[in-house]
């Protein structure tokens, strides 16, 4: 592994398929231009709107947000994880929340169907039932090892209030864990960054956090603040609240340094 540099892009993506690609776009290749070798996108990228219109529209989007990292992938020949998009499941009317992770040459190395669905009555009264569309995934999220990037591990946005998930990550081996989402606006302001520094604290990794910001359509709205965390949980950069990018180093040597002055996961006991 390397020293390199990694943005988390932040969107506001609306009912609008093209316009959402072309967004990405642009902000994939503003964190190229600033030397981003390893790029995340956030949950939803490709499409945030009504449940109807994303299951109406799931063969398009899914086809083309895949061929879409694919193409940005070799353009930029740059590490993409596309942050999620909806996936169709064969008979059943439903799609998986998918992220998947792609190399310069366009190869898919690893894929996963986000497991933890946001179910939830929001206090702000806003209620979201992600599984009456999304297709709860089975199988825990695979950690990709990259010679020159690290180990990389997967999740989706909700899965972030499940340690369990994260220690499994760590325990395969993983650097560096993505954490795209779209989380409410209401919820963020007290639980996203505090979420995000303890999945770092505690596994001693590397956090990449792409995120949605803003209004999309209604009274969707959603926190924003794209970030990258250290392993010993520091905030290396913060996009804030308007679409951009957050980008940071990731640094070998600043993990083994962490990993050596806080050894906590060798201090395991329950495990
Ligand atoms: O809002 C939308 O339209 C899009 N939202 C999403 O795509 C997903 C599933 S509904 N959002 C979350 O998982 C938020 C989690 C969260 O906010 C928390 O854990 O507090």
């Amino acid at each position: 592994m390397k020293s390199y540099l990694a943005a988390a892009i932040q969107m506001t993506s609306v009912p609008d398929l093209h316009r959402n690609l072309a967004q990405a776009e642009e902000l994939i290749d503003l964190a190229v231009r600033r030397g981003a070798e390893l790029v995340g996108l956030p949950e939803n990228f490709s499409f945030m709107g009504e449940e109807k219109d994303k299951l109406a529209q799931g063969e398009i989007i899914a086809n083309e947000s895949e061929q879409f990292l694919k193409k940005m992938a070799q353009r930029f020949q740059v590490t993409i994880l596309g942050g999620s998009f909806p996936v169709p499941v064969d008979n059943t009317g439903k799609v998986y929340n998918t992220t998947i992770l792609v190399d310069p040459s366009g190869e898919e190395l690893a894929r996963y169907y986000k497991v933890h669905l946001f179910d939830v009555n929001v206090p702000d009264g806003n209620t979201y039932r992600e599984s009456s569309t999304v297709m709860a995934g089975k199988q825990l999220p695979s950690v990709y090892f990259s010679e020159k990037l690290g180990s990389i591990g997967l999740s989706v946005c909700y899965d972030v209030r499940f340690p369990e998930l994260y220690r499994h990550l760590s325990d395969k081996g993983a650097d560096i864990i993505f954490v795209p989402a779209a989380f409410t606006a209401f919820t963020g302001k007290d639980h996203w960054q505090v979420l995000l520094q303890a999945r770092a604290i505690e596994n001693t990794s590397y956090i990449i956090a792409p995120a949605q910001t803003g209004t999309h359509y209604d009274r969707r709205q959603t926190h924003g603040h794209a970030m990258i965390i250290d392993p010993w949980g520091v905030i290396l950069a913060d996009a804030g609240e308007k679409p951009g990018i957050a980008i940071a180093e990731i640094n070998p040597s600043r993990l083994e340094q962490v990993r050596r002055q806080m050894p906590s996961l060798q201090h395991r006991v329950f495990s």
